[in-house]
């Protein structure tokens, strides 16, 4: 047992053991929470991290697909105090940020507790601490655990959970269901006609991959959305927005990405992408509706091999009704259809966090909320936003702690000092 939580060796009457955390609580081993934990073992803090999976960064090694990218350019993607390493490419592989990810945790020392589920948190107000419930479902035994401490940080991300939207005649379709978390590779759906419901990156890239191993995507745009190039002039189309967002307005920042989008990919509506009338980063801030950063597959819907589809009316036996009329055969369907947070599913609070599972407050001041809540990686800025949360919880945790050690130091010393003065005596 690490030394920094002590094991209360009892347990109650419902057989929980009670586990009190010397430290922060972070829930959720991914970027977020280990960007935390990081900069908190630099600040002489500990802390433990729990996740309901077995691995770190379980959202990326084990509900993302085989091609998978980041795309973002890596600057904008590496987490505090450990850069990626030097040969990594401008977009590091899903592969490449795995690795980086578990050498992060092994060289801060940051050993989750893994396979543990948390079901509930609450602010006791009589002790003034935040008792944690969780559910270790480790091998065939299952544990129950209730961590007590003064901060919790909820680590839990933007996409804790598949949205599975309820589609008329879904449950009568017969082939195929599944979300694009559990997509891998078009390998298995050669020769297939597959529609891909949604446009976000997710979709295009869903369908993209499926053009590239012989199936035959329809990808459904039941509204609007913005795509842009990954480059402008060989430069990347985010780091460009950053630079011109130090210089000028957001909305005009919009402005100048959609002409050159309208430079370099033209006019798109007509193959049933139409761009929202809000711009992409005002969209983006507002609503959190991530535009489309494109890797091929406009080029895909231009020559026909990616065929887009308006919304869906209803599901039959292998068939899809649009809202067009039009009747599709389909063998498979993807739904990229996003994620959610599940905050709200054990976090007993109300103050803070707002019913959709994200902090009430704006970026950059939903970070902290009371009495030791904290919320790290809810920006809708990707890694970046992360990393940036993750520095200030762990600067304003760690100013606590030094002042009370040192003050504890104070009164040992105090203590120490008398007990050899009355000796002397
Ligand atoms: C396909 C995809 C690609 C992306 N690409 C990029 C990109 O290129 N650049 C970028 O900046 N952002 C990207 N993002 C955004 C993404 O949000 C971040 O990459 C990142 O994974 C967020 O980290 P996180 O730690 O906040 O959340 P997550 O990575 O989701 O980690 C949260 C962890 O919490 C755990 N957890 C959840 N609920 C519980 C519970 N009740 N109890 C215990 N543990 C729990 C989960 O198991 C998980 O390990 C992408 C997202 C997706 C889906
Ligand atoms: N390479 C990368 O780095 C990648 C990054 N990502 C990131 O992951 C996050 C999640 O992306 P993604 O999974 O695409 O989710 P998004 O939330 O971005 O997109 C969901 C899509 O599903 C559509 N949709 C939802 N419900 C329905 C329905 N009932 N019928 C039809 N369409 C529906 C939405 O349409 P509407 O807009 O009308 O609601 C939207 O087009 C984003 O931040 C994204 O940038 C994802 C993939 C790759
Ligand atoms: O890829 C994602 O999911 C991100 O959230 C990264 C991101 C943060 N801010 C953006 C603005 C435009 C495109 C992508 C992102």
């Amino acid at each position: 047992m690490e030394n920094f939580f002590r094991l209360v060796d009892h347990e109650d009457f419902f057989s929980r053991r009670c586990i009190w955390v010397n430290g922060p609580v972070i829930v959720g081993a991914g970027p977020s929470g280990l960007a935390t934990a990081a900069c908190l073992r630099e600040q002489g803090v500990p802390f433990v991290v729990l996740d309901r999976e077995e691995c770190v960064a379980s959202l990326w090694q084990k509900r993302t697909y085989d091609r998978l990218k980041l795309h973002l350019p890596k600057q904008f993607c590496q987490l505090p105090k450990r850069p990626f390493p030097e040969d990594f490419p401008e977009y590091p592989t899903k592969k490449q940020f795995i690795e980086y990810l578990e050498s992060y945790a092994k060289h801060f020392e940051i050993n989750p507790r893994f396979n543990e589920c948390v079901q509930s948190a609450r602010y006791d107000e009589t002790s003034g601490l935040w008792r944690v419930k969780t559910v270790s479902t480790s091998g065939s035994t299952r544990t129950e655990f209730e961590y007590i401490c003064r901060w919790l940080v909820v680590a839990t991300g933007e996409n804790a959970e598949c949205v599975m939207p309820d589609i008329e005649g879904l449950n009568e379709f017969g082939g195929d269901v599944i979300h694009a978390c559990s997509y891998k590779s078009g390998e298995k759906f050669r020769g297939k006609k597959v529609l891909v419901v949604g446009c976000g990156n997710s979709g295009m890239e869903v369908s993209l991959d499926l053009s590239n191993h012989n199936a035959s995507p329809s990808m459904v745009v039941r509204s609007t959305v913005h795509v842009l190039p990954r480059e402008i002039l060989g430069k990347s189309t985010f780091e460009l927005a950053v630079l011109l967002m130090r210089w000028m307005p957001l909305w005009l920042v919009d402005k100048l990405l959609l002409i050159l989008a309208w430079i370099l990919v033209g006019n798109i509506e007509k193959y049933g992408l139409k761009r929202p009338s809000m711009g992409p980063l005002q969209l983006k801030n507002t609503m959190g509706k991530t535009p489309v950063l494109d890797i091929g597959a406009l080029e895909k819907i231009r020559s026909g091999d990616i065929k887009v589809v308006p919304g869906i009316k209803r599901f039959s036996r292998g068939q899809v009704e649009l809202v067009n009329g039009e009747t599709l055969d389909i063998d498979s369907v993807v739904l990229a259809t996003g994620y959610r947070s599940n905050v709200p599913s054990w976090l007993q609070e109300g103050e803070f966090f707002s019913k959709n599972g994200f902090p009430k407050a704006p970026f950059p001041n939903g970070w902290k909320g009371n009495a030791g809540l904290y919320a790290v990686g809810f920006t809708r800025r990707g890694l970046s936003g992360a990393s940036s949360d993750a520095i200030r919880i762990a600067q304003d945790i760690g100013k606590v702690w030094k002042d009370e050690t040192k003050q504890q130091k104070k009164r040992t010393t105090a203590c120490h000092r008398r007990c050899i003065s009355h000796s002397k005596s």
